[in-house]
């Protein structure tokens, strides 16, 4: 299975692109690092392939048809700040089972404590709730993720549990994974590939 992006361009603002021409292509089981310097769009990138912005030029695809809007989406987006992804308001164990049932070796294989379920977002560390973040994008109608900075904010302990925990179950389940990240020795150590977004505003 193949995700695609084929010649996008995109800005925000009219007569200013932040994305020209962009091509990326991604296969299942690979884990490809998306590098470039701060403000060439990455995660403009990284949005546009989960689909939460649609209004670019060009195409995106999943072997070679477009991806349903509506349902689970099979390209999942873990952004850097995972209490933004989350409702304040709820407790963890409803937001982790808000689109399905999480398994509990999900739960397991990322050290989530039964304790932190009755817990609300801002009772839990932001490494314990990246934890929540993966282990609810993780669901088994996954076939992508998109991972951008998602352990920028950690320690490198828990960075290294967190990335080896992702690993293996993507291993397992053949999932492609787009790793984002400004640190290069990670890339080194995750990636099979790695590809550099140019930043189209500089000359
Ligand atoms: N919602 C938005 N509205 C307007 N401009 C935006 C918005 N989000 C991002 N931008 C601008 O788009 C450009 C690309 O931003 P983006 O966050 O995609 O870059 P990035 O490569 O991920 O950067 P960084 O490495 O610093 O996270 C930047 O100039 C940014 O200021």
């Amino acid at each position: 299975m193949y995700l695609k992006c084929e010649n996008i361009s995109f800005g925000y603002k009219k007569n200013s692109l932040v994305l020209d021409n962009v091509s990326l292509s991604l296969r299942s089981g690979e884990v490809l690092g998306l590098v470039g310097d701060s403000g060439s769009g990455k995660s403009t990138l990284c949005k546009i392939l989960a689909g939460y912005e649609n209004k670019y030029q060009g195409k995106v695809s999943l072997d070679g048809k477009e991806i349903p809007s509506k349902g689970y989406n099979p390209v999942q987006l873990i952004f850097q700040h995972p209490e933004k992804a989350v409702n304040p308001k709820w407790k963890m164990k409803d937001i982790l089972n808000e689109g399905h049932n999480v398994p509990q070796e999900i739960l397991d294989s990322f050290g989530i404590k039964k304790g932190w379920l009755n817990r609300w977002p801002n009772e839990l560390s932001g490494g314990e709730l990246q934890r929540f973040a993966l282990a609810r994008a993780l669901g088994s109608e996954t076939k992508f993720l998109i991972a951008d900075e998602i352990t920028t904010m950690l320690d490198a302990i828990t960075q290294a549990q967190i990335w080896n925990t992702v690993l293996e179950i993507v291993k397992e389940r053949n999932i492609g994974v787009l790793v984002v990240s400004h640190e290069k020795n990670l890339i080194k150590k995750l990636c099979h590939d790695v590809v550099y977004l140019k930043d189209v505003n500089r000359v």
